[in-house]
């Protein structure tokens, strides 16, 4: 995870320097490519390689067996065809290279779509948790909401559930405020255009990287009142339902938004209601909250700070684990 964090940082302001050519190959690494490269062959070979031949051999396991009968028939039923992301990939792995056509659907690819979904659904979301918890600590009376929401809704008595999120609006409204004014990934990813693009009077040539700037949408006067200030309200109407604007848009636009939006926001809700259900969370003894000024990277980092995390209450999901 580190590795990852740190690559987030230090690709972001490799991109400062896209302009020097062979930068990777420079002496004493100036740029610190190698260095990142080193990190994402560490986290290929350490983390994703085992998870591959993990699932290469359950896959030559249940092919050998009667219980992968059994259980391919079963999913048959139920419509499924394989069970993960990986075992599904090694399945259409296997069927191209019987077909003996020139395919690019391979293990080399395969590691490198892995360390995309990887990296971009685990930082990111555990940022975006972070920023809820520097929030809250900023203001205590949106915390104390949240747990009067959640005790009311949810109790202590059962983990919360994606059902709960029509009832919680102060705690959906909350995430989303934090999205809206600490953006996680302010610049995006890189675009480019394909062709000569004329935009409000400006020429854009063919091939140059875009950075589309959400800060600048979601913190824009002219859609939001008072855009700098934190107030989970402005996405509560008067009649008391959440609203979401066009204009809230921290996963992005277009057909290379986010491709985990929908899971991000289910881990969102059910991580922070969980938060919330277990814990009081405090400045240190005598110390202030932390800061909203963010470190950049890819996505936009919290500064490090301590919190006080306090047991609310034993709930009868936590003496069970
Ligand atoms: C709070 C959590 C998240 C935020 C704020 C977030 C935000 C973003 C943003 C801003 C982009 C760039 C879109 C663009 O270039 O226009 C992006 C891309 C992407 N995200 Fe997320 N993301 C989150 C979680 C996730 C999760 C959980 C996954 C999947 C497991 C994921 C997978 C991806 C992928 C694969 C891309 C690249 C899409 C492409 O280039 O076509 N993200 N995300």
């Amino acid at each position: 995870m580190l590795a990852i964090k740190q690559n987030f940082y230090d690709i972001y302001h490799l991109e400062n320097f896209s302009f020097v050519p062979f930068k990777e190959y420079m002496p004493f690494d100036p740029f610190n490519c190698k260095v990142i490269l080193e990190r994402v062959k560490m986290v290929e070979e350490s983390l994703l390689m085992p998870c591959i031949r993990e699932q290469q051999e359950q896959l030559k396991k249940r092919k050998e067996g009667e219980e992968m009968k059994k259980e391919e028939d079963e999913d048959e039923k139920k419509g499924v065809s394989s069970r993960n992301f990986i075992e599904g990939y090694l399945q259409e792995m296997g069927r191209r290279e019987r077909s003996g056509k020139e395919t690019s659907v391979n293990e080399t690819f395969l590691v490198k779509t892995l360390l995309d979904l990887w990296g971009a659904g685990t930082e990111t979301s555990a940022n975006t948790v972070l920023w809820v918890i520097v929030h809250l600590l900023r203001h205590p009376h949106v915390q104390d909401r949240c747990h009067q929401e959640v005790d009311r809704v949810i109790g202590a008595d059962r983990h919360p559930t994606l059902q709960d999120r029509s009832e919680t609006v102060y705690v959906e409204a909350t995430i989303l405020e934090v999205m809206r004014l600490s953006v996680n990934g302010p610049f995006a990813l890189p675009h480019s255009v394909t062709r000569d693009v004329t935009f409000r009077g400006y020429v854009i040539p063919k091939d140059t990287m875009i950075l589309p700037n959400l800060e600048s949408a979601l913190h824009d006067p002219d859609v939001w009142t008072d855009p700098l200030s934190f107030r989970p309200e402005r996405f509560i109407s008067p009649e008391g339902t959440l609203i979401r604007p066009d204009e809230h848009i921290p996963f992005s636009l277009g057909r290379r938004m986010c491709m985990g939006k929908s899971l991000a926001q289910t881990e969102l809700y059910l991580y922070v209601t969980s938060l919330l259900q277990r814990f009081r969370f405090l400045p240190p003894e005598g110390g202030q909250p932390p800061s909203q000024e963010s470190i950049l990277g890819i996505t936009a980092n919290p500064e490090p700070f301590k919190v006080r995390a306090i047991f609310r209450r034993e709930t009868a999901q936590c003496s069970k684990a």
